[in-house]
């Protein structure tokens, strides 16, 4: 295909991009300034703020306007000839259905999200439309192109699990700082501020202490008319000083390990912190109720400063009578979230605590805010080249030209002189369920487990469907619509309550249930083994799932078990989660053809890179900025 014809496929396409934020903005800049003329644009959020710096599109006065429209119109002032159409909606919208998916070309995702990554996929799937995926983590970035029946989908192999931790490593042995994160978003937070009845424990149990459970219920309780500061330091004291003190009564845990270092307010702070400071009626408080912060009052103002243990304290306190003071109608449903100021400060104060006791290093609030948002700063330039690499993907896409597919890591360090490594894209697993009609299999205690179990923890949760539909046989045991008479819910309703093997179509050992999402045109059967035992630390769930989850050797990796040190800490529901499992496959689990084509790379360099866009082969070059 010569340019003129390239340019006229560009012409005549029609695409659809998901996502205006790092990438999409980038994406949309891109596709315009290469004569995309017909494109749409998918986003459900508002501009804040925070996305200015990178976000070009976006300037402060359109702060709280849809990023789709501004987007559109921005790029329209400088291309004002070609159609952009926007839409301010969540992708998973039933008006995105599978014909509306049918119209494009190919689809561009620009998200940060598993689940909506998952959907877009399915519908690609069922509405056989290629798509071009991509992510970028800080320096880190992928695209990666996605045809049906020609390469893998976005779903072939599995992604790796967010990170967790142990619980007793929570709770007891922290070791390093993210571990008091953790457990002071998770467990301090939630059980202060969020829903009373949740499963918590704050107890740091020793060996004797049949521990008081109802102790703590009492600590955490506060009447009426207790003065906040007194409230707080008792939760102080308890947290910091009487749970560590009991612990320690464990000898058989310290053996091998550093002893932590109980702490109590009254050795760290004055006795009276009104007077110390003006309590909390100096404090900054605006109308709106995130930009309420304990700073201010105490004369702190550089959140990269690091505070020391009375600084910290001071904010524990501050936090917490703000909390009370000023936002007391949200207490009982908070869960932390990176961009409330005043969580995140009680969080960085009780996690900066807790290290101390543990002789832990501690951080700043900026450093402790980016662990505990699961945030990688963006890197501006990265989603810049990865912007790029999905216009050539798609034009390739465009021009049917299957092989010079590539997917393409944007590396951190050059590897082999290279930042930019291209991978020919992976054959569809086989024995992936989303895109092919492998069973999966599924472990469950038929007796005791129920049917909502099954609809929460593996249909909604680990297969993602959006409007599930479960059938035994000919016989329907759930069902989602908006369109279910009054007869049907109720019998739906009482089917989630019954044990499997309860069910009116009982299911048993050798059961097999097939499942659907009508929206996503998805299908898998799941064939049922009973197993009466589950390991309660291995297994949580009670039941496992499997099936799918190994691609076969000729294929690629086992991408489940990703432990990226670089990355795994800390992009858990970031953009691009799938790196570190790429990466991985790259360098430790490659099959022997991908490995045989980075040998030939690092030989003939430019030549294997097989990018079209000279821009691009010129900037791996460079470092990224
Ligand atoms: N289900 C969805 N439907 C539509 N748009 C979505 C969906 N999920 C995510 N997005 C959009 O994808 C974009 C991802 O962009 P990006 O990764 O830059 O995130 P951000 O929210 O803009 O920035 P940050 O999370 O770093 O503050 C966001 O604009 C977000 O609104
Ligand atoms: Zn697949």
């Amino acid at each position: 295909m010569d340019t003129q014809q390239q340019q006229s496929a560009i012409k005549g396409a029609k695409v659809l991009m998901v996502g205006a934020g790092g990438i999409g903005c980038e994406l949309l800049k891109t596709l315009a300034l290469s004569g995309f003329e017909d494109i749409h644009i998918i986003d459900m959020d508002t501009i804040e703020v925070s996305n200015l710096n990178r976000q070009f599109l976006f300037r402060r006065s359109h702060v709280g306007q849809s990023k789709a429209k501004v987007a559109r119109d921005a790029v329209l002032r400088f291309r004002p000839h070609i159609s952009i159409r926007s839409y301010h909606a969540n992708v998973k919208n039933p008006e995105f259905d599978v014909d509306f998916f049918k119209q494009f070309d190919v689809i561009l995702n620009g998200l940060d999200n598993l689940d909506a990554r998952r959907h877009v996929n399915r519908l690609c799937l069922a509405a056989d439309v290629p798509l071009v995926e991509s992510g970028t983590t800080g320096f880190l970035g992928q695209v990666t192109v996605h045809v049906k029946g020609k390469t893998e989908c976005y779903e072939c192999q599995t992604k790796p699990a967010p990170k967790t931790y142990p619980v007793c490593t929570i709770t007891s042995t922290p070791t390093k700082f993210v571990h008091c994160i953790v457990w002071a978003k998770e467990l301090l937070f939630a059980k202060l501020f969020g829903d009373k009845n949740q499963d918590n424990d704050l107890n740091v149990r020793s060996n004797n202490s049949a521990s008081s459970s109802k102790e703590t219920e009492d600590v955490f309780e506060r009447a009426e008319d207790e003065d906040i500061e007194q409230y707080g330091r008792k939760i102080y004291d308890h947290v910091f000083g009487s749970n560590i003190e009991a612990a320690l009564s464990n000898e058989e845990t310290w053996k091998n390990r550093r002893r932590p270092r109980p702490i109590y307010s009254k050795d760290v702070l004055p006795e009276s912190l009104i007077q110390q400071n003006g309590g909390s009626q100096n404090c900054s408080v605006a109308d709106d109720d995130s930009t309420v912060s304990a700073m201010p009052s105490l004369g702190l103002k550089n959140p990269q400063e690091l505070w020391g243990l009375t600084q910290n304290s001071l904010v524990f306190i501050e936090a917490l009578k703000l909390f009370f003071a000023k936002r007391k109608k949200e207490i009982g449903h908070l869960t932390f979230d990176k961009d409330d100021q005043l969580a995140v400060e009680f969080v960085t104060a009780a996690a900066n605590i807790r290290a101390e006791s543990f002789g832990i290093p501690l951080h700043s609030l900026f450093e402790a805010k980016g662990i505990a948002g699961n945030i990688v700063h963006a890197v501006a330039t990265t989603n810049a080249i990865i912007a790029g690499l999905i216009v050539i993907e798609a034009i390739k896409v465009l021009k049917k030209d299957a092989d010079k597919y590539r997917m393409t890591y944007c590396l951190e360090h050059p590897s082999r002189k290279m930042l930019l490594m291209p991978v020919e894209p992976f054959e569809p697993n086989p024995s992936c369920y989303v895109c092919s009609k492998t069973p999966l299999v599924l472990e469950i205690n038929t007796q005791k487990s129920k049917l909502r179990d099954v609809v929460d923890k593996i249909v909604k949760a680990k297969l993602g469907m959006n409007l599930p539909l479960i059938m035994h046989g000919a016989s329907l045991l759930y069902e989602v619509g908006d369109d279910l008479d009054d007869i049907m819910v109720a019998n739906y309703n009482a089917n989630l309550e019954k044990s499997l093997s309860e069910l009116p179509s009982p299911v048993i050992n050798g059961s097999s249930l097939t499942v659907e999402d009508l929206q996503q045109e998805l299908s898998c059967k799941i064939n049922v083994k009973h197993r009466e035992e589950f390991d309660e630390e291995k297994e949580p769930e009670g039941m496992v799932l499997s099936g799918w989850t190994q691609a076969p050797a000729t294929n690629g990796e086992s991408a489940s078990t990703s432990n990226n040190e670089n990355v795994s800490d800390v992009t858990e529901s970031s953009s691009g989660p799938e790196i570190a499992s790429k990466k991985r496959s790259f360098s430790e689990t490659q099959p022997e053809n991908h490995k045989k084509e980075a040998e030939n790379i690092e030989s003939e360099d430019e030549d294997l890179m097989e990018i079209e866009n000279p821009m691009i082969v010129s900037k791996k070059k460079k470092r990224v900025e």
